[in-house]
């Protein structure tokens, strides 16, 4: 029997559970009340079913459950159905600046506290269902716990050590209470536990590995967009460069310094074809800006004197390569850089001129933000020199990975960063996992009930099949016992022959025109022996005499009885006399032959025998009357012998 104080430790451990809950919502930030005020209305609603309120707990268990399975069903319905903007709006109120898909509990916590606040509402013999419900909710939350240690899987569970210390309390005091509880059902509950366990344990197993499976794709994919971007960004830089290699290629054949009219036109055209480019200008060997055409009015410092030019053009006209002034910012234009190339003249002479371009990078990147279809889902940066030069996209809640590649443009480098927001991650997300485990959680739940009610049926038969062995068995030792009264009716106890009655009912069956006799055994001084030797020595001599006696009556046909006393009759059906006679003198030689003590002579125990014969119909009574007679005659003659009628 239980601890009569185990029946007020589950109330404490829930009200430690809600204390706890409220502290960590009263001290912590406003994102965790979706899971914090969830597990609050659970621990309540098991402290009013504790208090004996079973009413007042259903009507806080009801809304908690409806709660529960919405966010369920955010698992289980496809984002194309339902999307995240919806859901989101749904719980706007609890989230504060949160994000629904990294706020709402994990499935597995949520499925925790449905198995949790389940046996409140249920009006059918709670406690039957609740023992399974508990363990499955340990094992969920413990799965759970393994998930978030163990396993990285980008995703947020909203388990606070707080939340999951008021969970654990919650859970001990489940099991407590079911301790006290279960009683007679313990034994049926615990085999159906098992095999249903067993079940969710498997589907626990198969829902990790789809789930890893899934987040491993959905990663990929955030991984494959990063590429894209790389990609398209570094074909948009190869077309701008080959652009200003074919301008530059342009001025080869031309001597000196370009025409005013001509390189005005020929770079407007540029401008126009190109809106990246801000401007373009000529240097002349000694490094002299010779020509310009630009948007603005003002010349952009990649075309001005300074330290990064020179070094581009002694680049370009000191070793005839592609010079580039790095990054720099121009007014109104923000992040440019200066590209530079030599204008060969076809021989083998130095470069006669440079092209420098001045490249707006802000106005590049933008382009780049026109292409991509779904800036919403995830954050691009593009870094050069740890230098952050743009940035778009979402920059809330966004997921931890980083997909960074490197792009280069004029022997610069610049990074290109994607990171995927939590919401576009777990839009791409299948449901598959969270069918799977509801399927196996329905499946294993079935499973048991189908077992406990199977077990309990065995129970119940194997009840009635003892009690119909014990009444089998009763009515056996009846039959037996009657079997015995019977016997005992008809037979002598001591001897074990039929007695009178026996013997009259076995005769008048057989009483036939083929005649008979009757033999009449008697002991001689049969008295003495009891009175001198005792009456333990006097039934031995009965039972020796009667076993001698009935061999030979038998192997004639006959049946011999006790007749009281010391006196044993015999009826021999269809014998004549000469036989009887023989049949006499044996018994009477055999019983001398026995060596039983006689104490009245001295010698050993003899039978005196009397006998009639009858041919044709007798009577029995008569026939008996005559050999007593002719026994009496054999008392009186001597005893030990055998007289006939
Ligand atoms: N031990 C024992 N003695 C019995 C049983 N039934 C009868 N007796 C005894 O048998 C004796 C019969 O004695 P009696 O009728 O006087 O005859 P007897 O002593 O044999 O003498 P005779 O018949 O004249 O030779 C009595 O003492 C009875 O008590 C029994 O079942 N067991």
């Amino acid at each position: 029997m239980p601890h009569p104080e185990l029946r007020r430790l589950p109330l404490l451990l829930s009200l430690l559970s809600l204390l706890a809950v409220c502290l960590e919502m009263a001290f912590a930030d406003d994102s965790r009340y979706l899971l914090g005020g969830t597990t609050a209305l659970v621990a309540f609603s098991l402290i009013l079913r504790r208090l004996q309120c079973p009413r007042s707990a259903r009507l806080v268990s009801l809304p908690v459950l409806v709660l529960l399975a919405l966010f369920v069903l955010s698992f289980l319905i496809p984002d194309s159905w339902i999307g995240y903007e919806r859901w989101a709006e749904l719980f706007d109120a609890w989230l504060g600046d949160g994000e629904f898909y990294a706020l709402r509990p994990s499935l597995l916590i949520s499925l925790t506290l449905i198995l949790l606040v389940l046996p409140s509402l249920l009006f059918w013999r709670p406690h039957l269902i609740a023992p399974l419900l508990c363990m499955v909710a340990v094992l969920f939350s413990v799965t759970q716990l393994f998930e978030q240690l163990i396993f990285d899987l980008n995703e947020d569970s909203g388990l606070t050590p707080m939340s999951g210390l008021a969970l654990a309390l919650l859970l001990l005091a489940e099991a407590i209470d079911l301790h006290r509880q279960l009683g007679r059902y313990r034994r049926p509950i615990r085999l159906a536990k098992a095999g249903a366990l067993l079940v969710v344990v498997i589907t626990l197993a198969l829902w990790h590995f789809q789930n890893g499976q899934n987040l491993y794709q959905v990663n990929h994919l955030a991984l494959v967009t990063g590429d894209r971007l790389s990609e398209l960004m570094g074909r948009m830089l190869a077309v701008q460069n080959d652009a200003m290699q074919r301008f530059s290629k342009g001025w080869q054949n031309e001597p000196g310094v370009p025409e005013e009219n001509d390189w005005a036109l020929r770079g407007q055209l540029l401008l126009q074809d190109f809106p990246d480019i801000a401007a373009i200008g000529w240097f002349d060997r000694e490094r002299r800006l010779q020509r310009l055409v630009n948007r603005g009015s003002q010349q952009p410092a990649g075309m001005a004197d300074n330290p990064a030019v020179k070094q581009a053009l002694q680049q370009v006209f000191g070793y005839g390569q592609q010079g580039s002034a790095g990054v720099f910012d121009t007014a109104g234009e923000q992040r440019s850089i200066g590209l530079y190339f030599p204008v060969d003249t076809g021989d083998q002479r130095p470069s006669r001129g440079a092209v420098a371009f001045t490249l707006s990078l802000s106005r590049l990147f933008h382009q780049l933000e026109d292409r991509m279809t779904d800036t919403n889902d995830y954050l691009v940066t593009i870094h050069h020199d740890r230098q952050l030069l743009f940035r778009t996209g979402r920059d809330r809640r966004l997921s931890e990975d980083r997909y960074c590649n490197l792009i280069t443009l004029g022997g610069n480098s610049f990074t290109l960063c994607t990171q995927p927001t939590m919401a576009r991650l777990f839009a791409e997300r299948t449901t598959l996992p969270a069918l799977l485990l509801l399927t196996g959680l329905a499946f294993a739940l079935m499973l048991y009930l189908v077992m406990y009610y199977h077990q309990r049926l065995r129970s119940k038969h194997s009840g009635v099949v003892n009690a119909n062995r014990r009444l089998r068995n009763e009515v056996e030792a009846r039959i037996a016992l009657q079997t015995e009264v019977e016997w005992l009716a008809r037979h002598d106890e001591l001897t074990q022959l039929p007695n009178r009655r026996y013997f009259m009912e076995w005769t008048s069956e057989r009483l036939d025109s083929r005649g008979g006799a009757v033999m009449l055994i008697d002991i001689d001084h049969f008295k003495t022996v009891n009175d001198q030797l005792g009456h333990a020595r006097g039934d031995h001599y009965l039972k020796c005499v009667a076993e001698v006696a009935r061999r030979p009556i038998e192997a004639c046909g006959g049946l011999l009885a006790r007749y009281g006393g010391e006196e044993f009759v015999a009826c021999l059906p269809g014998v004549e006399e000469d036989e009887v006679v023989l049949c006499a003198e044996r018994i009477r030689r055999e019983v001398q032959l026995l060596e039983l003590e006689q104490p009245h002579t001295g010698e050993w125990l003899t039978v005196s025998i009397g006998i009639d014969c009858a041919v044709g119909l007798f009577d029995i009574g008569r026939l008996i009357e005559t050999a007593d007679r002719a026994l009496y005659r054999a008392k009186q003659a001597g005893r030990d012998r055998v007289m006939t009628r």
